[in-house]
């Protein structure tokens, strides 16, 4: 049975001055899913999220979270939402202790101090003022933050920005024990891994526009596969064979030529077979060889050079 969106945006459109921001967008977040918007710099990812959580007013079209317009009944809507701000509620010479207890008086039923630091990984930094943190522990207290008044629609604006690897994996078993739990998540990131790892599904911004949206599966889908190798030393760039017709694009990896073929129809048996005969009769060694399918790094360079427009 199919239930209410927890966010729907149908046409929303919002300009600064004679500039549009955001076009003509439109997607749903459905209940207890973890959606990532993903897009290139100036997108417009955060006028859009700014709007969904009713900061900012849109010139066009409807935004409804838990079935509420979040600016004009932002009391209705406010207190089932959670976001986490880019440091925006953190006091340098408080200790985390106290910047929880300090947005606990905000919050009717907020969850418990230890509870919440439990989360996100901080209790032993309790005693530590905010100023001392590391950037990753500032990201997982603006975190804590966002999760005292338990959420029902979590707002995650760039989470793990400053983290490192292990802090960033730390973080995301935190949201998907949050999603487990049923908290419904919209998510901005730059790292396209935490958007494979984490999202249900996903949507690439470009310039004010949705090009590309559904499950990473959909998103790349109908992208192709990719065959790389370096290219030999000693080889001309031009004596590369074209296969079925594609010629290698050339980039720097690791200080030495990459070749990279983004194939179409023939399918990648066949191109991997044409690549290895021309490479076993003239007796070259393809180092780094990789074949794969394209992954949504391909699909989101591809989207943010305007390939799919
Ligand atoms: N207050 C403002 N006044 C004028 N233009 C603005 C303002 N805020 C944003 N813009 C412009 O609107 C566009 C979208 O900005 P937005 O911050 O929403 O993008 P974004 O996708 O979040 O980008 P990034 O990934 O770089 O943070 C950009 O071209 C930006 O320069």
């Amino acid at each position: 049975m199919p239930t209410t969106p927890a966010i729907r945006i149908d046409g929303l459109r919002s300009r600064y001055g004679d500039f549009e921001a955001v076009s003509e967008v439109s997607f749903e977040v459905r209940e207890g899913e973890l959606f990532a918007l993903l897009g290139t710099n100036g997108a417009g990812k955060t006028t859009t999220l700014e709007i969904i959580e009713g900061f900012r007013a849109a010139h066009a079209g409807t935004v409804r979270v838990l079935g509420h317009d979040p600016y004009r009944e932002r009391r209705a809507v406010r207190p089932s939402m959670g976001i986490m701000l880019q440091e925006g509620g953190l006091f340098a010479d408080l200790t985390v202790a106290e910047t929880l207890d300090h947005w606990r008086g905000f919050v009717p039923d907020p969850r418990g101090r230890d509870e919440t630091l439990g989360l996100v990984g901080l209790r032993d930094r309790a005693g530590v003022r905010a100023r001392q943190l590391s950037g990753g522990q500032k990201r997982r207290l603006d975190l804590a933050i966002a999760l005292l008044g338990r959420p029902r629609v979590l707002f995650l604006d760039e989470p793990t920005t400053g983290m490192d690897p292990e802090a960033r994996r730390a973080t995301w078993e935190v949201v998907r024990d949050l999603v487990a739990g049923g908290t419904t998540v919209l998510l901005t990131t730059h790292y396209l891994e935490e958007a494979e790892q984490l999202a249900d599904r996903l949507a690439i911004m470009h310039r004010g526009r949705i090009e590309v949206a559904g499950t990473v599966g959909e998103v790349v889908a109908g992208h192709g596969d990719r065959i790389t190798f370096h290219v030999p030393d000693g080889l001309g760039v031009a004596e590369l064979p074209a296969l079925h017709g594609t010629a290698a694009t050339i980039s720097v990896a690791g200080g030495r030529p990459l070749a990279t073929y983004a194939l179409g129809a023939a399918g990648l048996q066949a191109e991997l077979y044409e690549l290895l005969r021309w490479a076993d009769e003239r007796r070259i060694g393809l180092e780094g060889l990789q074949a794969r399918s394209a992954s949504l790094e391909d699909v989101f360079l591809r989207t943010a050079g305007g390939a799919t427009r």
